[in-house]
């Protein structure tokens, strides 16, 4: 498990990462989703030991990972803007590993390798973006480790090749019970693959939770009402994050569990109504514009 509490990271005034406390469980890919600049990255560097906190704790499975070789050995970290040696072939990729990371398993990235189709004696520059990224992801998965942290590593990826590694990763968590850290702007990808869920917005997190439960908890409520006065009633009963409407059609999205939102719904009695699941992008955009992250704002 990892935990962080308290955790904060400025980069001269701007407070990348402020005050965090969350923690990652085990056996289960956890998305991070977050708006531009929220700190997503600069979270994951901390929680890979990459970073220190300028405050806060750090837990890998009980240990602190800054600075300590034994923590580090357990995480993979595929960083968003990868690096290369320059003039370095797959081989020289292999090689560093196997020196850093014991449980490397060789034969399995041979494998792998030729699976996707990458020549291990060509240079990496010669690579396109997306080959890179297989290259890293393999490295990632042979590398053997509890964690793998995966920055932006898929919206690089093909929809055959992001297909393929998805289904790499679930055999890994069924046989070794890898648990892949993924912070991603595609939303879609991690709803297919995500159990939990961390959103991060200016440096804070605004939540972390199982992704099924947060859906049981959060609804789209379109109705048709009787008079404008129904529409205060509606905001006065349940608990409103956004509105809006379009003619006599007006859309909610609301906070609480399904029986209490339709309970108040049947009393209201509306000419219609219906209640509507989230996906995990509407519920982003619904919880970042609570938060001042308006998206009307942004197009208008
Ligand atoms: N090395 C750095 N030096 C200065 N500022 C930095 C550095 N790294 C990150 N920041 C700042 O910290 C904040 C968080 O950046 P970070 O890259 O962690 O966000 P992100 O959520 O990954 O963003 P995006 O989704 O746009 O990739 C931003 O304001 C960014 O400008």
């Amino acid at each position: 498990m990892i935990e962080f509490q308290n955790i904060s990271k400025c980069f001269d005034r701007v407070k990348a990462i402020d005050n965090v406390t969350a923690s990652i469980g085990e056996g289960h890919v956890f998305g991070l989703i977050g708006t531009n600049g929220a700190g997503k990255s600069t979270l994951m560097r901390l929680l890979c030991g990459v970073m220190k906190p300028d405050k806060g704790t750090i837990l890998v499975d009980g240990e602190p990972v800054y600075d300590n070789p034994s923590a580090k050995a357990r995480i993979f970290y595929i960083s968003d803007d990868q690096y290369f040696f320059r003039s370095g072939t797959p081989g020289d990729m292999l090689r560093l590993y196997q020196t850093y990371y014991p449980g490397f398993d060789t034969d399995k990235w041979k494998d792998m390798m030729g699976k996707f189709g990458l020549d291990a004696g060509r240079k990496i520059s010669t690579f396109s973006k997306g080959m890179k990224k297989q290259l890293s992801v393999i490295c990632g998965i042979c590398a053997n480790t509890k964690y793998l942290f995966c920055d932006e590593t898929f919206d690089g990826l093909d929809p055959v090749m992001r297909q393929a590694v998805k289904a790499v990763f679930v055999r890994e968590m069924e046989e070794r019970g890898l648990t892949p850290v993924i912070a991603s702007h595609n939303l879609r990808e991690l709803e297919d693959i995500c159990e939990y869920v961390g959103l991060l917005h200016r440096g804070g997190i605004l939540f972390e939770k199982d992704l099924d439960e947060m859906k049981l908890n959060i609804h789209k409520v379109q109705c048709v009402v009787k008079e404008e006065s129904m529409l205060q009633q509606l905001k006065d009963r349940l608990e409103v994050m956004t509105m809006e409407n379009r003619g006599a059609l007006y859309t909610f999205t609301v906070r609480g569990n399904r029986d209490g939102v339709e309970a108040v719904m049947e009393q209201l009695s509306p000419v219609f109504y219906e209640l509507l699941p989230l996906s995990l992008e509407e519920i982003f955009i619904s919880e970042t514009e609570v938060k001042g992250y308006d998206i009307k704002a942004l197009i208008f």
